[in-house]
């Protein structure tokens, strides 16, 4: 499938952006492993979180939906049922590596593999610590790659300090330590994603945390849980790009995540001179909420690396096209994860972006931006490369084009915001799917 658009004389209304991908993920799975039934609202039903479910499912968890948004688990327990047959996680990090701890704990034989981009994702950052704490795994490249296969149970403690800054290993390795006997210390170089951390203490589990320090004690049973999954805020990102940067633009995204180790794309984008203006609205399940308000600005270069990256991980795609028509030059260091994401996030970004007249170059670990000063992009026909943030990233710059663009390979972006183009559409942008 690809998109057609037509860059829009104003950009105006009120969004709802999907419910927040990372935290789905994680109510489903710790819901499978409670005693009870849990009950989800809010579900982003994008294709990595049906991965997830389509998982469980095969590992005989019971699960009713979604229906809009709407999912019930009926929890399990700790012990799960060994599946029949491969585990498919699709194109989905989150669910292959949360996964992996939790079949580390299981007394069974177990097989994952995801798509083409998943299957050359790196997976030794999970099975490496797993294999300490006593799970056997194999895989292709000596357990670097999937498929994976994984012999769990009788697992230990570990005391680790993550190599990389991950959200994905600290939450592999917290649910682990679910089954371990004693207690499981994981140490961030900086703080990442807390969603892992606050479902788990809210369902009950053994859990610490002690500046960039997680503590948990093994062998207790989690409770289920009522989620209300807040607004995605890496959704929500793509419309405040793209508030900031048409000149006739007034949006409104509502009931936005703002838990604080998400935020890093508002604190960027206010600190080039977006008219941003948050208004808190009180906390969903233990995580704060606000809507989010955007207007056309003028903005200017800046540089960021560092701690804020793991804050803003997922928005550099999009927010490298805010550099793009910036006043001045941007320089993204420290973001080498990029590289391992659904695709070479710093080289196909860089070389799609180009292909608009953008001016970006590609750095080892980031990019140098320099802006064009408010100036049109090109129109032109560019590629997602199955790679849902970069395809919507392109759709955002083709807003501020001087002609039509087109979208190829647009299905995946499924896989996060199935609503994007209808939401483009709420906004006043003639989007055409073909
Ligand atoms: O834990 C999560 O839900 C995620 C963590 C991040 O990945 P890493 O942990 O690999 O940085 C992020 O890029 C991904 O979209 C979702
Ligand atoms: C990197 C992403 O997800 P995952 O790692 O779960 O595939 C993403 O959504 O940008």
């Amino acid at each position: 499938m690809q998109l057609f658009i037509e860059p829009p004389s104003s950009l105006a209304g009120t969004l709802k952006p999907p419910g927040d991908k990372s935290i789905s993920h994680r109510a489903a799975i710790i819901g499978a492993l409670a005693e009870g039934t849990t009950v989800i609202e809010g579900f982003l039903e994008g294709d990595d979180c049906l991965s997830t479910l389509r998982c469980l499912r095969a590992l005989g968890v019971n699960i009713e939906g979604p229906h809009r948004g709407h999912v019930t688990i009926y929890g399990k327990g700790m012990f799960l049922k060994e599946p029949e047959d491969v585990l498919d996680a699709g194109n989905s990090g989150t669910t292959m590596r949360l996964l992996m701890g939790v079949l580390a704990g299981q007394p069974f034989y177990s097989v994952i593999t995801g798509d083409p981009s998943l299957r050359w994702r790196p997976m030794g950052r999970v099975t490496r610590p797993l294999k300490t704490m006593g799970a056997q795994i194999w895989g292709r490249n000596g357990g670097e790659l999937a498929p994976l296969s994984i012999q769990g149970g009788n697992l230990q403690s570990l005391s680790y300090t993550l190599p990389v800054a991950s959200a994905q290993v600290k939450s592999s390795l917290l649910l682990a330590g679910l089954f371990a006997r004693g207690e499981t210390i994981i140490s961030e170089p900086f703080p990442t994603r807390d969603h892992s951390e606050r479902l788990l203490k809210a369902a009950g589990a053994a859990l610490d945390v002690e500046g960039q320090t997680i503590k948990i004690s093994g062998g207790r049973p989690l409770k289920p849980l009522a989620v209300v999954v807040p607004g995605d805020i890496s959704a929500a990102a793509f419309f405040m790009v793209a508030g900031c940067i048409h000149p006739h633009a007034d949006i409104i995204l509502k009931n936005v995540n703002l838990n604080p180790t998400r935020t890093g794309i508002i604190d960027v984008l206010k600190a080039m001179g977006g008219q941003i203006t948050v208004i808190p609205r009180g906390e969903s399940s233990g995580e704060p909420v606000g809507d989010i308000h955007v207007a056309s600005s003028q903005l200017h270069g800046v540089e960021i690396g560092g701690a804020l990256i793991p804050r803003l991980i997922d928005e550099i795609p999009v927010l490298a096209v805010a550099a793009a028509v910036a006043s001045g030059e941007t320089l993204i260091r420290d973001a080498a994860e990029l590289r391992v994401k659904e695709s070479d996030r710093i080289t196909l970004v860089a070389r799609e972006l180009g292909k608009m007249g953008a001016s970006i170059q590609a750095l080892p670990d980031g990019f140098l931006i320099q802006g064009n000063r408010g100036g049109d992009l090109r129109g032109a026909i560019v590629d997602s490369h199955g790679d849902h943030r970069l395809g919507m990233a392109l759709a955002i710059a083709a807003l501020v084009a001087d002609g039509p663009t087109v979208i190829r390979g647009a299905e995946c972006l499924a896989v996060s915001y199935p609503q994007f183009s209808a939401h483009m559409s709420i906004l006043g942008v003639k989007v055409k799917e073909e």
